[in-house]
């Protein structure tokens, strides 16, 4: 198994040892601050293409000891990017109840409460997801900023699921719902950049998408997120809490993120 952790020996300090990439270019996450943003006009708002999955169909939602991911239907891709990609999984990114600051990109130093990954890969070059992953055109990941707010109906689609899937390698059937509905209003502004997996391999094969406008789950919801899940089985004697599965800003000298909207 993929022996790497965020936190002591194993943790993102100690990942380039036995994962190369890790210590290598084009690291993500980063920090969107006003010297490395550029306006470009010719960024597009994103087109959803079967994101709106019926009820009747079913996500496997699991725990896998970094964090709770979500597989896709593979009729959900998305249009306007370079090529087209296909839905693989989504997952999440946060912090602990007593520092609600988990997301992984931070704008101007500051972080989110936490942050939903959609990740998507380039289904016109490459067979599945393995074949691309380590591809530089590989690979496409939506952020999406979590900040805290009213209860949200859709999140909960979700969040409701986690006292199923508490421990390491436990999963749970999801009745399929509009996943459009996990994303900001607008979706034609957003952060665009190359970068990496922000997980072990590190491979630096993911164009991010990071959308402007965070959405807001409530303090419930969020405190679920902090508190439901562990890295452990179910029968380890020593549970470790699954908290902090964010990695921290990578350095990003002599690049440029472009903006699709005028600050
Ligand atoms: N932040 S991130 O970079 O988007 C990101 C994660 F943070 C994250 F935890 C995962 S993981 O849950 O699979 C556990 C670690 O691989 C992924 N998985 C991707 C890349 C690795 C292999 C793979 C295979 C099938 C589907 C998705 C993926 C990930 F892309
Ligand atoms: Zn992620």
């Amino acid at each position: 198994g993929s022996k790497w952790s965020y936190i002591g020996p194993d943790g993102e300090k100690a990942w380039p040892k036995k994962y190369p990439f890790c210590g290598g270019v084009f690291q993500s996450p980063i920090d969107f601050h006003k010297d490395i943003l550029q306006y470009d006009s010719n960024l597009l708002p994103l087109e959803f293409i079967g994101y709106n999955v019926p009820s009747t169909d079913q996500f496997t939602l699991i725990n896998n000891g970094h964090s709770v991911k979500m597989y896709l239907s593979p009729t959900m891709y998305i249009r306007n990017l370079p090529f087209e990609y296909t839905a693989s999984q989504l997952h999440l990114h946060w912090g602990n109840r007593n520092k609600s600051e988990g997301s992984e990109h931070t704008v101007s130093g500051k972080h989110f409460a936490a942050e939903l990954h959609i990740v998507h890969y380039n289904s016109e070059k490459y067979p599945d997801i393995t074949a691309a992953m380590d591809k530089s055109d590989g690979l496409a990941v939506l952020a999406i900023l979590l900040e805290i707010g009213p209860f949200n109906p859709s999140y909960e689609k979700i969040f409701r699921h986690f006292r199923n899937v508490k421990y390491k390698d436990q999963m749970v059937q999801v009745p399929g719902f509009n996943v459009r509905e996990l994303l900001p209003d607008r979706l034609d502004e957003y952060y665009r950049y190359e970068g990496s997996l922000t997980t072990p391999p590190c491979y630096p094969s993911v164009l991010w998408t990071v959308f402007r406008h965070p959405v807001k789950i409530s303090q419930e919801q969020l405190l679920a997120l902090e508190t439901a899940m562990y890295c452990t089985e179910s029968d380890d004697p020593e549970p470790l809490e699954m908290v902090d599965n964010f990695r921290n800003v990578q350095e990003f000298h002599e690049r440029l993120v472009f903006i699709s909207f005028r600050e």
